[in-house]
């Protein structure tokens, strides 16, 4: 832990609260933040005041008025780490990963042809996403930095993309939207995610002397134990898509079946679903039966339209037809988990270990729905 005694220095010097914690590198998951001594429950063990995060108001106003007016926050926040100009926050900085990490676990940055034909479904349409939201952000900046690299910017793009929390004050809410109000805590960036939390992060000022960010804990560690918070409630699409990785125990995890059913509906009944606000999104988790969107789908096929009209506007519980419904989707996803899990196994390179994990877990979920179908096939 010594090795990170300078950074904990700097941080507490910066008025950084921390409690029982330090960093540690952690096995497959870069830094991350370990009990530094038994937690207890409720132990606030990091304290970030308002006045040492990075935000949109922090930014160098002098720099500010050369740049154009419609930047984003993302973006701001990503040139101020390739900018800054103070130095002030640079024992924080040497502790980013480097760009040749994320090159090898963020599907953003991996070749065009993987991307293309391997990505599952959810993990392509997001990044397709972010690909668009950074080639925005890179047109505006390129012109008025013509020095910086490509390369440089995304690296800091990334970092914000992976470590910044959300962040708004009513001023903010009135001019960014939602997905664009962020900043960055150094420390609390140290956190490595787990799908069940392990501490809340709370924007409270009766938590803190001043308004700032306090990390609490929700469960008792033992020294030495890594302690984790939660990004949110992701499926592991999400988490590869984001943040470069997948989690081994994941109970938000789900997949979006949209291509083993969209096929089978013609352009009218897809027409129809879609003015009725039903066409995609089909999810299914493994762990439960098809969704309600999956099961109006279906019977969009199956039922005439005074019948499918019947069971959306819930007059019909749609017992008569379920037998029929679980069957079709049945024989579906039966058909697109033996083409798609092909899709991970001749993928190479560090891509290749990330994406074939995906793959194997897509394939488990769509197994496991399969057998919750067949028996209900069998039962009725
Ligand atoms: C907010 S940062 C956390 C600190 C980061 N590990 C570091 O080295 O600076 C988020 C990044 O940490 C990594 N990470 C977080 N949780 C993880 C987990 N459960 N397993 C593997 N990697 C994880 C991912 O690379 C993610 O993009």
């Amino acid at each position: 832990m010594a090795e990170y005694s300078e950074l904990l220095a700097w941080a507490i010097e910066k008025g950084v609260g921390v409690n029982k914690i330090s960093p540690k590198r952690i096995p497959g998951a870069g830094l991350g933040i370990v009990a530094a001594e038994d937690i207890e429950v409720n132990d606030i063990v990091l304290k970030v005041p308002a006045a040492c995060l990075r935000t949109v108001d922090t930014f160098p106003t002098k720099l500010k008025s050369k740049l154009p007016k419609d930047m984003t926050v993302h973006s701001l926040l990503a040139l101020d780490i390739v900018l800054d100009p103070t130095s002030a926050y640079s024992i924080w900085q040497a502790a980013f990963p480097p760009f040749s990490d994320f090159q090898k676990c963020i599907p953003l940055l991996w070749d065009s042809s993987t991307t293309s034909s391997h990505l599952p479904f959810t993990v392509r349409k997001l990044v397709d996403h972010q690909l668009e939201k950074l080639s925005r952000d890179w047109s505006i900046i390129s012109p008025v930095f013509p020095d910086l690299s490509e390369d440089r910017y995304t690296h800091a793009w990334l970092l914000v993309n992976t470590r910044t929390f959300y962040y708004a004050t009513s001023r903010h809410e009135r001019l960014y939207p939602k997905d664009d109000r962020m900043a960055l805590q150094p420390i609390a960036d140290l956190f490595n995610h787990s799908s069940c939390g392990g501490c809340t992060v709370s924007f409270d000022s009766r938590v803190l002397d001043s308004e700032g960010f306090a990390v609490k804990a929700t469960r008792a560690y033992k020294k030495g134990q890594e302690v984790t918070i939660s990004y949110g409630n992701h499926s592991n699409d999400l988490l590869l898509a984001e943040y470069g990785f997948c989690l081994e125990e994941n109970e938000w995890d789900e997949v979006c079946i949209d291509e083993a059913i969209l096929p089978l509906l013609s352009k009218t009944q897809k027409e129809i679903l879609k003015d009725r606000g039903f066409k995609g999104g089909y999810i299914i988790d493994g762990r439960t039966p098809v969704c309600y969107r999956t099961e109006v789908a279906v019977r969009v096929m199956l039922l005439g339209e005074r019948k499918w009209e019947k069971f959306v506007g819930g007059e019909d519980d749609g017992n008569d037809s379920q037998r029929e419904v679980d069957r079709t989707v049945l024989n579906a996803l039966q058909k697109w988990r033996n083409e798609e899990y092909k899709m991970g196994n001749d993928i190479k390179g560090d891509a290749g270990k990330g994406l074939r994990l995906r793959w194997k877990q897509i394939w488990h979920i769509v197994t496991e729905t399969c057998e919750i179908l067949e028996e209900r096939v069998k039962e009725a």
